[in-house]
C-alpha cells in the first residue's frame, strides 16, 4: 500500500499572556491568549523524525513573550502580524504562519485594580506566506437584547408548525462576528471600535421581521461605516424568550413575563460582502 502526507501543520495553541505596562501606581493591562501555527516543507519530521525544520512550538511561545516584552503589544492585528511574519521571515522552511489572537477585556476598578469584564472577547487571525499577509478580526460574546421592534411572520406552515406568528417579540442574540480586512493599511483600535459600533447601532436601530434580516443590517452597516472591511461573517444565535402562559393562575400576560430558553436555539449565519472587494486570499484559511 501507498500512502502519503496531507496537509499539516503544527504550533503552540493558547498562550496566555498578561502584560501589565506600570506607569506609576496606575498600571494597565492587556491578557492574550496566542495560538500560532506554521506550516511548510515538514515531510522530513513526518516520514522520518528528522526534525531539522521544526522549530519547537516551546520556542514559538516564548517568542511571543519575548515580542512582548521587546516590542509592547499595541493593538492585536498588529501584534499577531509581526508574529506571523517573523516566523515566515526567520524559518527558511515554513512557507505560511498563522497567528491567532483572543483578547479579555478587564474594566478598571482602581489604579491597578481591574474586573474581568462580561464575557466579550475580541479576536484577530494573521496569516503570511511569502506572497503577502491577511488579516481578519472579531468579536464573540456580545449579548444583546431588543425588548420590541421585532416580529416574525409570514413564514411557511407545514404538519409540524405549532409556532404562532408574532408581531411582539423579544430579540436577543450573543453576537459573533468575523471580518476581513481588504487591506492592511488599517488604524486597527479605531476600526474595531467602529465595527463594534456599528454592529451595536444596526442592532439597535433595526425593526427586525427575522434575525436574518438584523444578520444583513449589522453586516451592511459595518461595510458602510469602515470602508476597510471588505466581509463581515455573522453568527447569531436567537435567545428565545417565550412568553409564560400564567392563565392556569388567574394572571394576564401583557408581553412582561418571559422564559428565558437556552437551548434548543435557532441558529442563523451569514456574510456580507462588499462588491469588488480584493479577493480573500488566505484570509479565512485554516
Ligand atoms: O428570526 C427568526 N428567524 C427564523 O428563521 C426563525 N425560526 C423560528 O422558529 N423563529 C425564528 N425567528
Amino acid at each position: 500500500m501507498k500512502f502519503s502526507l496531507g496537509p499539516n501543520g503544527y504550533g503552540k495553541a493558547e498562550t496566555r499572556l498578561v502584560r501589565v505596562e506600570r506607569e506609576g501606581v496606575r498600571h494597565t493591562i492587556t491578557d492574550l491568549n496566542v495560538s500560532t501555527k506554521l506550516s511548510g516543507d515538514l515531510a522530513a519530521t513526518h516520514l522520518t523524525g528528522d526534525n531539522s525544520g521544526v522549530l519547537p512550538t516551546d520556542s514559538q511561545k516564548n517568542t511571543v513573550y519575548a515580542f512582548a516584552r521587546r516590542f509592547g503589544i499595541g493593538e492585536i492585528e498588529l501584534f499577531a502580524t509581526t508574529l506571523a511574519s517573523h516566523f515566515v521571515a526567520s524559518q527558511e522552511q515554513i512557507h505560511k504562519a498563522r497567528v491567532a489572537i483572543d483578547a479579555y477585556s478587564w474594566d478598571r476598578i482602581g489604579d491597578h485594580s481591574f474586573a474581568k469584564a462580561g464575557g466579550e472577547i475580541r479576536s484577530a487571525v494573521a496569516t503570511v506566506t511569502a506572497d503577502g499577509a491577511w488579516v481578519t478580526g472579531g468579536l464573540r460574546g456580545l449579548t444583546l437584547m431588543n425588548t420590541t421592534d421585532s416580529e416574525f411572520h409570514g413564514f411557511p406552515r407545514d404538519e409540524f408548525t405549532t409556532l404562532k406568528e408574532t408581531s411582539e417579540r423579544i430579540l436577543a442574540t450573543d453576537v459573533a462576528a468575523t471580518w476581513r480586512f481588504g487591506t492592511l493599511d488599517v488604524d486597527w483600535g479605531p476600526a474595531f471600535a467602529l465595527i463594534r459600533e456599528s454592529l451595536i447601532s444596526a442592532f439597535v436601530e433595526t425593526h427586525s421581521l427575522s434575525l436574518q434580516q438584523t444578520l444583513y443590517a449589522m453586516g451592511t452597516r459595518v461595510l458602510e461605516k469602515v470602508p476597510e472591511v471588505a466581509e463581515v461573517r455573522l453568527t447569531l444565535p436567537n435567545k428565545h424568550h417565550f412568553l409564560v402562559d400564567l392563565a392556569p393562575f388567574g394572571l394576564d400576560n401583557p408581553d412582561e413575563v418571559y422564559f428565558a430558553a437556552d437551548r434548543p436555539y435557532g441558529l442563523i449565519e451569514g456574510s456580507v460582502l462588499r462588491d469588488g472587494a480584493p479577493d480573500e486570499g488566505l484570509a479565512w484559511s485554516s
